[in-house]
């Protein structure tokens, strides 16, 4: 079955990186765009991951990891080349409030991770249910193409006027309108 798309909301939400290779840096550049609260446990850290890590001022432990890490984590990602141990803190995971992302293996996760465009406001998401990875992230450079770069500056107006206008049907109406003309003044681009 397909993924229900949702937008997680990560404020006062602790997040573990378990490993520090090239897949965990994929993962932290990511997640970075939506937050800082991130720490990371792993054997040894790629160059990447470990500049993330100094920019960042993220919290980093150099060790292997054990039963009782994730106790504070909301969120858990396991980055780790060993997939009898993502299947274990999947397992683990189960115990505690904690959503669990693993990269081997759509059977340990909870979520996982979209594609996606992100423009301040404006994030688009895409995902293939796991069939095809390559796909999404192609897809996602289709979509980066298409955006017009006005679209920020577009949002802000929009977001004043929700803010500015009262409710009712006539906000609704002339909302409505003006995201339809702009689509169609960017289509006919
Ligand atoms: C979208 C993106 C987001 C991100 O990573 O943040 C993402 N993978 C990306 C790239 C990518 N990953 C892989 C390739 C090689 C080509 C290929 O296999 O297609 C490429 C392409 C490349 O790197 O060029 C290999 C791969 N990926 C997974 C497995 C395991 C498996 O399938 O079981 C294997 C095989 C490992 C092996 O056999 O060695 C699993 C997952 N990868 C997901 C997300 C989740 C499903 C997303 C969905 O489809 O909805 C899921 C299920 C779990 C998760 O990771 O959350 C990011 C693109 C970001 C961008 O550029 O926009
Ligand atoms: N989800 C995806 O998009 C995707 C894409 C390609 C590959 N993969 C899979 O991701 C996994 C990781 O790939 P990689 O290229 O990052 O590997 P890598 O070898 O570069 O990194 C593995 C990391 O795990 C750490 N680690 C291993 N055991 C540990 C332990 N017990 N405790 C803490 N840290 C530990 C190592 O120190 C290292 O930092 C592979 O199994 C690969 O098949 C996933």
């Amino acid at each position: 079955m397909a993924y229900f798309p949702a937008f997680l909301k990560l404020d006062n939400k602790k997040i573990l990186i378990v490993g520090g290779g090239y897949i965990a840096y994929e993962k932290l550049d990511h997640l970075l765009d939506f937050t800082k609260d991130i720490s990371v446990i792993a054997l040894d850290l790629s160059d990447d991951m470990a500049k993330g890590i100094k920019n960042n001022n993220l919290s980093f432990e150099q060790r292997a990891y054990k039963v009782g890490d994730i106790k504070e984590y909301a969120v858990v990602i396991v980055a780790v080349d060993d997939i009898p141990l993502q299947a274990e803190i999947f397992a683990e995971s189960k115990q505690y409030n904690c959503l669990c992302n693993s990269v081997d293996s759509v059977d340990y996760c909870d979520f996982i991770f979209p594609s996606y465009v992100k423009k301040d406001d404006l994030t688009i998401a895409i995902s293939t249910s796991g069939a095809s990875p390559a796909m999404a992230k192609h897809l996602r450079i289709y979509l980066q193409n298409l955006i017009p770069t006005g679209i920020s500056e577009f949002l802000k107006e929009m977001k004043d006027l929700r803010r500015t206008l009262p409710k009712g049907k006539e906000r609704m109406k002339m909302l409505d309108k003006k995201a339809e003309d702009y689509i169609k003044s960017w289509s006919n681009r």
